[in-house]
């Protein structure tokens, strides 16, 4: 059948799929998955070698077919290699996004490709679309939002020279046609500088950028590259923890879990490098371009969606952007621990859940099927039946605790410091969602923690001195952290009503930036319906100047 039959009906109806039923069955990770005769599995098969980066590394350009688009690509990039201003910084990229494409009927060599199920190539190319379709619907979101320090509504509909490829590709991978984490920003753009060398932060580079090459934007990109290299040892430690419960082999199971607490550390040492790879300062210049469509509700940059031009019913579309939330290290450790268990039945909660769908297909099903499994195989029960499983179970815990704490501190350094803007790029209510993930490892830890007997018995029992240290030390983290962020929690609580009294005392006085918002609106049909005095497009901040590699002002 040809693919652009297959376009669903209505973009906006969550059609992915996910292998229900299947999610029990044991799961045997490869540990490679390499060459043309695998050309047609999924770039994010998962193997033990690759973990959740793609199996091979991403392809760097597109066939000759496609000059057109990587020439937007090449020129689009703020920032351009040669120093001037490239077709984002011009405001110049939607235009030339209509002119250049236009006529050329790429989408027919997007089908072809499709057609011969190189799933590396589909990869590069929907990779590539969700560059320009971001760039296309948010370049009027950057330029105001450099020009006064406040957001502006995007695009309301996208050509179907970007809609149909866009649309055709992501039902081929079956994902939402838009920007996502895995299969575009960050883990299908990266190469290596020597192709001999590791998956290391310093020998790598980006493919394509919004911002800049080798300023803060490549710092943010590669670090979460960097961390992910080590996702291999995660899955085939959480592979053999869950066999090890299952088979009630004591041994294995600890020794599964040391290994996944040496990775863990690993990924957050690695992790806390983000600091010195890309300034907080910078993250706002090149944020605009990594937001979404979503929530439908309450998203004022798209009061009304997106409509894809060409697509279905050209129904409104809304997705959630570009975000962290959508990898996969993090989950797997909430659901092999049964931390995920722990989550209250309540919207963020909804949030948390729903950003698993954002992921390539493959992720999302070895995800579920790891919390059905380890529930099934009592994972927690079974590392709770033994002090030395539970301290390793702790140590476990305090890393995504670790991991969930600095992330905490990166959202303030980067984002709340600097702009009041509510919306995370992914689409959640920042001051709230992130501190109830944490929270909630916390208690898991604290619960832990509690179980454990005290350090004398254990040296008693014979248990090694260096782990009953560190399962001290976490005992006494978790205590700290608990208070600081019951405080912390109190303070944002009373930031927040402040913000909306603020808010609702300045509704309708016509102050400087809503006259901005009118002004830019009067020509965009996207507004029409919308009240102003009810939008927070996020408070004036001065930006300020990052010093990380060839980033400069603008
Ligand atoms: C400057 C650095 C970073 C900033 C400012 C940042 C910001 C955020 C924000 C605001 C969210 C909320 C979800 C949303 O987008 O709506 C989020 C979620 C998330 N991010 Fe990041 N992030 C950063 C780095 C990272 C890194 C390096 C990782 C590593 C993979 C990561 C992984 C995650 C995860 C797993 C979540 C879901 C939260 C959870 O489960 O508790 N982030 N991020």
């Amino acid at each position: 059948m040809h693919p652009t039959a297959r376009l669903r009906a209505s973009l906006n109806e969550k059609s992915i799929r996910f292998a229900a039923g299947n999610l029990l069955r044991p799961v045997v990770i490869p540990e490679r998955v390499t060459g043309t005769k695998h050309k047609s599995a999924p770039a994010f098969t998962i193997t033990r070698e690759r973990g959740f980066l793609p199996r091979e590394d991403p392809i760097k350009s597109l066939p000759s077919a496609f000059k057109a688009v990587e020439s937007l690509l090449d020129r689009m990039t703020i920032h351009q290699p040669n120093g001037t201003d490239g077709l984002l910084a011009l405001g110049q990229f939607g235009d030339a996004v209509t002119s250049e494409l236009r006529g050329l009927n790429l989408e027919h060599e997007v089908n072809k490709v499709i057609e011969s199920n190189d799933q590396l190539l589909i990869s590069a190319l929907f990779r590539d679309y969700c560059f320009l379709t971001s760039a296309y619907l948010l370049e009027p979101v950057d330029i105001a939002f450099r020009q006064t320090g406040e957001y502006f509504p995007g695009r309301s509909i996208l050509p179907k020279e970007l809609a149909r490829p866009m649309a055709a590709l992501a039902e081929k991978l079956n994902q939402f046609p838009f920007m996502e984490y895995a299969s575009s920003y960050a883990l299908q753009n990266w190469a290596r500088i020597n192709e001999n060398g590791r998956i290391h932060y310093d020998n790598l580079r980006l493919i394509r950028a919004f911002e800049d090459f080798s300023g803060s934007e490549k710092g943010f990109i590669l670090v979460h590259v960097d961390m992910v290299a080590h996702s291999g040892q995660l899955v085939s430690a959480a592979e053999d923890a869950i066999a090890a419960a299952n088979n009630n082999d004591r041994d294995a199971f600890n020794n599964a879990l040391s290994r996944l607490h040496k990775t863990y550390r690993l990924i957050n040492n690695s992790m806390e490098t983000m600091w010195g790879r890309s300034k907080p300062a910078d993250y706002l210049k090149f944020r605009s371009f990594i937001f979404g469509t979503a929530p439908k509700a309450d998203n004022p940059m798209f009061p009304n969606g997106v409509i894809y031009e060409g697509v279905g019913d050209e129904k409104p579309t809304h997705f959630r952007g570009e975000s962290g939330a959508n990898d996969s290290m993090i989950p797997l450790g909430d659901n092999l621990l049964e931390i995920t268990a722990k989550l209250p039945d309540n919207e963020l909660t909804k949030v948390l859940r729903d950003f698993r769908q954002y992921r390539p297909m493959t992720q999302r099903e070895y995800i579920a099927s790891v919390e059905v499994r380890a529930t099934e195989a009592k994972v927690k029960e079974f590392a709770f039946a033994d002090p030395k499983s539970l301290a390793f179970y702790i140590l476990n815990t305090d890393q995504i605790r670790e991991f969930r704490d600095r992330h905490w501190r990166f959202t303030k350094e980067y984002i709340i410091r600097r702009s009041s803007y509510g919306l995370a790029t992914g689409g959640s209510p920042i001051l709230k969602y992130l501190p109830q993930n944490l929270s909630i490892v916390v208690s898991v830890l604290d619960e832990a923690c509690n179980a454990l007997p005290s350090s004398q018995v254990l040296l008693s029992k014979g248990m090694d001195e260096e782990i009953v240290k560190s399962v001290e030390e976490c005992r006494q983290r978790s205590e700290i952290q608990k208070r600081v962020l019951d405080r912390e929690m109190e303070v944002w609580q009373i930031v927040d009503e402040q913000k909306k009294t603020e808010s609702l005392r300045t509704s309708g006085t016509g102050d400087s930036k809503l006259g901005f918002y009118k002004r830019r609106s009067s020509n965009s049909k996207v507004m029409e319906d919308t009240s102003f005095a009810e939008i927070d497009m996020g408070e004036k901040k001065r930006l300020q100047r990052g010093s990380v590699g060839s980033d400069r002002g603008g």
